[in-house]
């Protein structure tokens, strides 16, 4: 214990609040901590330290330079706490999710063809045929009215719209939730969010699983869920598994060009990369779990942000319909659309689907400091000493709109400031991740999705904002509020379930 305390650096932290939940509880009743970590890092520096479940703690970073070097050593110096091991592999296999160190290497290796811009470029397509599917339900739904508007809950339509996307794109399989189909896989993702809080369930078993894994095997009603979630992923999965199977021995023949399709292909060339049958399962769970619930979670955030803010979605609106009645190409969406981008960006910058990164330090570690700090002894340090088994916080949401990075208006939806000179502050280009954000991660475990995302994102935007107005339902003071799914999710405040419901004018 000497030892280990000599070659810790000594670090300030909040007082503990609670000796069996130490500050998990308060942070995970919060939703989102964003907030509660950066008045944290303003009092006790930039690198501190918090207490945890049962006397133990977290060192959180809050400093670039120490993020970067964080990053740069995920799934080596940097692993999963046993937890999150457990907690993958309960959710999704031994996939690439689950994976560290050279396995997850191997793994990355076999997906890059899939998520390269070609693929994405072809995939283009899909997300349009999946968006114009959208606009067909819902002028049905406009028309039964017999009016220009009706309320809608969009986030039910393009929940559906976005998994129908992932298995079209992902394994080209067609889901078919948007023309009705009862989908075990939607239905599972909409009962997590039904979940009433409780002590071992939801949120609290990720709490406590920090020091006991073994909660996670406890048959609570999260943990029946996953076991749903997971059951209505692996039928889908084999049967498509079975399609691929019956193509490479010639009994049907498909163009197929999706994800997984890919991987299957990629492996039969390369040896190197070969995977069994049960890893391809597992990356298919992992395109449904990462494509789908992350990507709604981000429309709804930026529909909420543009019924907040009119003048925005009226901005957007007139850059495209400025850009003429051809819907743009993957290119035009990346380069010739700057409100779009900005639009998107803001979103995704203000709400990080995943909030936080948790990982256990696996060996000691020095790590350096973009900016010196004063620890409790009085010293001035540029660098910090970790030891192993030390579990390490990297909180995107603190890191993406910290005043201290992003400027007085950090917490305001601006879209401008991807655009205007000097919008992004020297500080914040500090910040390492996609443009300077931490929503996509960083370092080993970067979103191999993120131009998928990005893509997805942009073209049901465009569809929506062309052709409809979105407002409040009950008005532009409606309040709003986190809901837990697997993922925190915005909604309307009192409302149950994943739902939005907003009133959709058709303009056209
Ligand atoms: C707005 C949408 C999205 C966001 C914010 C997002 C964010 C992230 C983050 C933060 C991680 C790292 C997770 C961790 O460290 O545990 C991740 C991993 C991953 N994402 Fe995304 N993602 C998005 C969309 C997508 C899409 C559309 C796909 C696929 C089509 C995808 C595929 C993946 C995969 C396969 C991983 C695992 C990577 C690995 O473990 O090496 N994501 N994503």
């Amino acid at each position: 214990e000497r030892r280990r305390r000599a070659r810790t650096t000594t670090l300030a932290g909040p007082p503990n609040p609670s000796l069996f939940f130490g500050t998990s509880k308060v942070v995970s009743d919060l939703v989102d901590a964003g907030e509660l970590y950066e008045e944290w890092s303003e009092k006790y520096g930039p690198v501190y330290r918090v207490p945890a479940v049962l006397g133990t703690s977290k060192v959180v970073l809050c400093d670039p330079k120490a993020v970067l070097h964080f990053f740069s050593r995920e799934t080596t110096g940097y692993v999963y706490t046993a937890f999150w091991k457990h907690a993958t592999e309960n959710i999704s296999g031994r996939g690439v999710l689950w994976a560290e160190g050279d396995i997850h290497k191997r793994h990355r290796k076999a997906l890059s063809p899939a998520f390269s811009n070609a693929a994405i470029r072809r995939l283009t397509s899909v997300f349009y045929d999946s968006a114009y599917k959208l606009k067909t339900a819902w002028d049905g739904i406009i028309d039964a009215e017999s009016g220009d508007k009706a309320v809608i809950d969009v986030e039910r339509w393009y929940v559906s719209s976005l998994l129908d996307t992932i298995g079209i794109a992902g394994f080209s399989h067609d889901f078919g939730t948007l023309l009705g189909k009862p989908s075990a896989v939607a239905n599972t993702f909409n009962d997590f969010a039904n979940l009433k809080p409780s002590l071992l369930g939801g949120a609290m078993q990720f709490v406590v699983g920090m020091v006991f894994p073994w909660v996670t095997k406890l048959p609570t009603d999260f943990r029946k869920l996953i076991d749903r979630l997971n059951e209505g992923m692996g039928e889908i999965a084999e049967e498509l598994l079975e399609n691929s199977r019956k193509e490479s021995e010639g009994k049907i023949k498909t163009e197929d060009k999706s994800i997984i399709g890919l991987l299957i292909k990629a492996e039969k060339t390369d040896s190197e990369l070969h995977m069994s049958e049960d890893e391809v399962l597992s990356q298919m769970k992992v395109l449904i779990l990462a494509g789908y619930e992350t990507t709604s979670i981000s429309l709804s955030w930026c529909l909420l942000e543009l019924c907040k803010k009119p003048e925005v979605q009226q901005k957007l609106r007139e850059e495209l319909l400025e850009f003429g009645n051809e819907d743009p190409t993957w290119d035009q969406l990346t380069h010739e659309l700057p409100y779009l981008d900005a639009v998107v960006h803001e979103t995704l910058r203000l709400h990080p689907p995943l909030p936080e990164t948790e990982r256990v330090a696996a060996e000691d570690d020095i790590m350096p400091l973009a900016f010196p700090m004063t620890t409790p002894t009085g010293t001035v340090v540029d660098r910090i000493a970790i030891t192993k088994g030390e579990v390490v916080l990297v909180p995107a949401h603190m890191m993406n709109r910290s005043i201290d990075y992003w400027g007085p208006d950090a917490k305001a939806f601006k879209p401008e400031r991807w655009i205007n000179e000097g919008g992004i502050p020297q500080r914040a280009q500090g910040i390492s991740g996609h443009r300077h954000m931490l929503t996509f991660s960083d370092g080993a475990r970067f979103c191999p999705g993120r131009h998928f995302a990005l893509a997805e994102f942009k073209v049901v935007l465009a569809v929506l904002i062309r052709n409809y107005a979105f407002e409040f339902r009950d008005g532009p003071e409606t309040k709003t509020e986190i809901k837990r799914g697997i993922l925190p999710r915005p909604g309307i405040a009192g409302e149950e379930g994943i739902t939005l419901p907003l009133w959709v004018r058709r303009l056209t």
